[in-house]
């Protein structure tokens, strides 16, 4: 099953002007006008010209919070009391109403998703322990904590309270688990608003320019729901997080403070949208580690179901960053989630357990302990040699009774796992499934007589159980299965593991250190140079780290004369320099995010594309992600999902080249066969047409860039999308231009040919 995405419209806040409004909801052939499912917006560049989105459900600017609510969320309570594990989040760009749906205002009508959430969530325990008479139990306790700044934080504790390093993060057979964080039992909708209000208040926000209560942090709330009967805990988890919005740093005025903040949670969405690629890429390498978000919200690999709202703002100004936003959803819907439902645990005959903890034995059980390793669980080990172990959804306690089966040695062990179950893309509700229960070992099944009330017993078997996870979970960090050779793991670990314990400034350095030693140890020379580089004024003394960017520049440049000197053809003009695809750079203030694809083909182009036609590409196209509409009649088919993607139908072969291969560039020598023209540049040196170019292309100016020769209307926007991903930074050379998301060697041939200076 795919993730669901829905997309939200905010309205016009009190200074935007209804003729700035360019995004619309609109509905699509034979739908109810009531209920679109497309979101168009036109092309930056060409007014008339528009691109449209669809979704699984679009809300407008009229839709209320009750709306979105019944529609999106209350379908998963049902699913959620199955045993499905539930996870909803906000995505958006900063001040487009993220924090409005998921918490909502004070009054009835403006609660948000989780207010209504936890409202329906108590009802339906009600219902179930009104219907069973009493025979079934149901427990919630929540866990409430933020990322800020790519640090954990528990949000139940005061800020004066927090470490500077914040709640580390370990992996549990590739499940992350947040460690010693609190989790709070909550009985009444009452208790759960005050302990709501009350960590809301330890949340990090502040004002910006573009919002006046700006969330500076992806804020997580797990709610555990666990029901009890007299021989079965089933425990499911539902997470509700609302993300930091991405924030394009030249619109907000952000101070030192508020810069740091914001390049943070860029560079997390950043991250985010690099793992949504590298999903839909098929790669097997998906960069979850590399920051905390990512590894928490583990999306594609949390089984269950998946629910994100993309918010949006309705106006101009919010232009591109809505486009990125919705090119970065239109991605995520395409994720396949495995609907897998908890197992329910069988109890443990109680009068053994109860006979140890009776008396005053009970007092002494050593609640906070407990309360703070919660968050661990552990995974049955009995897969068989060679088997894929189940992939988990991260972060929250325990909530696979499959994990406790297993350490339960009188239980019925066998672990079960259904089948991803399938919804059609458009339903508009999580489809049903029956849990499934299984059956207990009729020899352990004789109900037993507690000196407790079964209540007590329940919650400290659990507590015990949960003490147990939690130290194996530790214990067995180090011994998930690497994805590295044991040494490299083993200093990457350690790396991560001084970024966690960090109290200074560094820890961001630290960060791209951690990011330039994955790329090395994949070879991907450019972008570990890059990362060095963006570390070093956080390291400006050390000379290890001088030295080693010097001698990756040394490498990097060997390889290209390795390359020139083996070119002996003047033709091709591209000679390739067989390096894997690399990172140009880390934007340290993405809009939203738009991947930087270096992909560079290499093969011969048809000279022009004649007629367009729409086309599925293949997951490995180049610019697929921008699609403009190139003519007014193909403006209907922009509203199927499939039809998004545009390509010119000369270029459709093309997709299937698989040439990869990093350029290099002669500085005019292709363009000019006079060899004059090329042995008069120095190494280093640029000629003239190439500086010209690199002006044009760093001006960032849309019209001049689409004004050079073979670059149209969507190359010239996607252009101007990477170069903004790239903030200050400019393209230098004309290799970093091949490499820019849609552009290739053919194409800077072009635009040089194209310059008369
Ligand atoms: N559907 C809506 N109806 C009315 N007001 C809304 C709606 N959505 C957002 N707003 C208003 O827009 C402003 C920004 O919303 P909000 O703070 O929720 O944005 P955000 O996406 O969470 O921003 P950030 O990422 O900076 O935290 C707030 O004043 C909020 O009340």
């Amino acid at each position: 099953m795919s993730v669901r995405v829905v997309a939200r419209i905010r309205p016009l806040l009190k200074l935007e002007l209804d003729k700035d409004t360019i995004v619309t909801a609109e509905s699509q052939g034979n739908e109810a006008p009531s209920s679109p499912t497309v979101v168009r917006i036109p092309n930056p560049r060409n007014e008339s010209e528009s691109f449209s989105f669809q979704f699984n459900s679009v809300y407008d600017n009229e839709a209320t919070q009750q709306q979105i609510f019944d529609q999106e969320v209350k379908p998963t309570v049902k699913h959620l009391f199955n045993g499905f594990d539930v996870t909803i989040f906000a995505y958006g760009v900063t001040g487009t109403g993220k924090t409005h749906t998921m918490r909502g205002g004070k009054s009835l009508a403006d609660r948000g998703v989780i207010p209504r959430l936890l409202s329906a969530i108590y009802r339906q325990n009600r219902k179930i322990e009104k219907d069973a008479a009493g025979a079934t139990q149901v427990e919630v306790a929540m866990s409430y904590y933020e990322i800020y700044n790519d640090k954990v934080f528990d949000l139940f504790e005061p800020p004066e309270k927090r470490t500077p390093a914040g709640l580390p993060i370990r992996d549990n057979h590739g499940k992350s688990v947040v460690v010693g964080l609190t989790e709070r039992p909550c009985t009444t909708l009452k208790e759960f608003e005050q302990l709501y209000d009350q960590a809301n208040i330890n949340r990090s926000t502040s004002a910006t320019k573009l919002n006046a209560h700006s969330s500076r942090s992806h804020a997580i709330l797990c709610v555990k729901v666990t029901q009890t009967t007299e021989t079965t805990v089933r425990v499911s988890t539902v997470s509700a997080i609302d993300l930091a919005g991405s924030e394009d740093n030249r619109r907000t005025d952000n101070n030192k403070e508020r810069l740091v903040e914001s390049s943070s949670i860029n560079k997390s969405l950043f991250v985010l949208a690099q793992c949504v690629e590298a999903i839909s890429r098929k790669q097997s390498r998906i960069p979850y580690r590399e920051s905390k978000m990512t590894r928490i919200l583990s999306l594609g690999q949390n089984n269950g179901l998946t629910l994100m709202i993309l918010n949006l703002a309705p106006v101009r100004s919010y232009h591109l960053d809505t486009l990125s936003s919705l090119n970065f959803a239109n991605r995520t819907k395409k994720i396949e989630v495995a609907e897998v439902e908890n197992e329910p645990a069988f109890r443990l005959p109680a009068k053994p357990l109860a006979a140890s903890i009776t008396g005053p034995n009970i007092q002494r059980q050593p609640l906070r302990p407990l309360a703070a390793a919660s968050n661990a669980k552990i995974h049955a080990t009995d897969h068989k040699l060679g088997d894929k172990p189940a992939k988990e959804f991260s972060v929250y306690s325990d909530r696979n009774s499959g994990g406790r089966s297993s350490n339960m040695p009188h239980q019925n062990q066998s672990s079960r796992r259904t089948e991803p179950h399938k919804r059609p893309a458009d339903s508009i509700t999580f489809s049903s499934r029956p849990s499934k229960v299984g059956r207990p070992n009729g020899s352990r099944a004789a109900p037993s007589e507690p000196t407790l009330s079964k209540a007590s017993i329940e919650a400290l078997i659990a507590q015990r159980i949960d003490e147990k996870l939690a130290e194996k979970a530790l214990q067995d960090t180090a011994a998930a299965a690497p994805a590295l050779p044991d040494e490299l793991q083993k200093r990457l670990d350690a790396l991560e593991q001084r970024i966690e314990e960090k109290e200074d400034g560094r820890g961001e350095g630290l960060q791209f250190l951690l990011m330039a030693k994955q790329h090395q140890a994949r070879n991907e020379d450019a972008s570990a140079l890059r990362m060095f580089q963006l570390a070093q004024p956080f390291f400006p003394t050390n000379d290890k780290l001088r030295n080693k960017m010097k001698a990756l520049e040394d490498r990097i440049r060997a390889k290209r004369d390795a390359e020139k000197a083996s070119e002996t053809k003047p033709e091709p003009k591209l000679a390739p320099l067989t390096a894997p695809s690399t990172i140009l750079s880390l934007p340290t203030s993405a809009p939203a995010p738009v991947h930087i694809d270096l992909s560079v083909p290499v093969a011969k182009k048809p000279a022009k594309a004649k007629k367009p036609v729409y086309v599925d590409p293949p997951s490995d196209a180049e610019d697929d992600d921008f699609a403009p509409a190139p003519d007014a009649h193909h403006d209907a088919s922009y509203a199927s999902d499939d039809s998004f993607h545009y390509k010119p139908k000369a270029a459709r072969k093309q997709t299937k080249l698989k040439a990869k291969k990093v350029l290099i560039f002669r500085d005019e020598t292709s363009l000019f066969p006079n060899p004059s023209n090329t042995s008069s540049l120095p190494p280093g040196e640029q000629s003239p047409r190439t500086t010209h170019l690199l002006r044009i292309i760093n001006s960032r100016d849309v019209t001049q860039i689409r004004a050079l020769k073979g670059v149209g209307a969507k190359k010239a926007d996607a252009i101007v999308s990477c170069l903004i991903e790239m903030e200050e930074e400019e393209v230098r050379d004309l290799e970093s231009l091949a490499l820019l998301k849609g552009v290739g060697g053919r194409t800077v041939e072009n635009m040089r040919l194209g310059l008369a200076v």
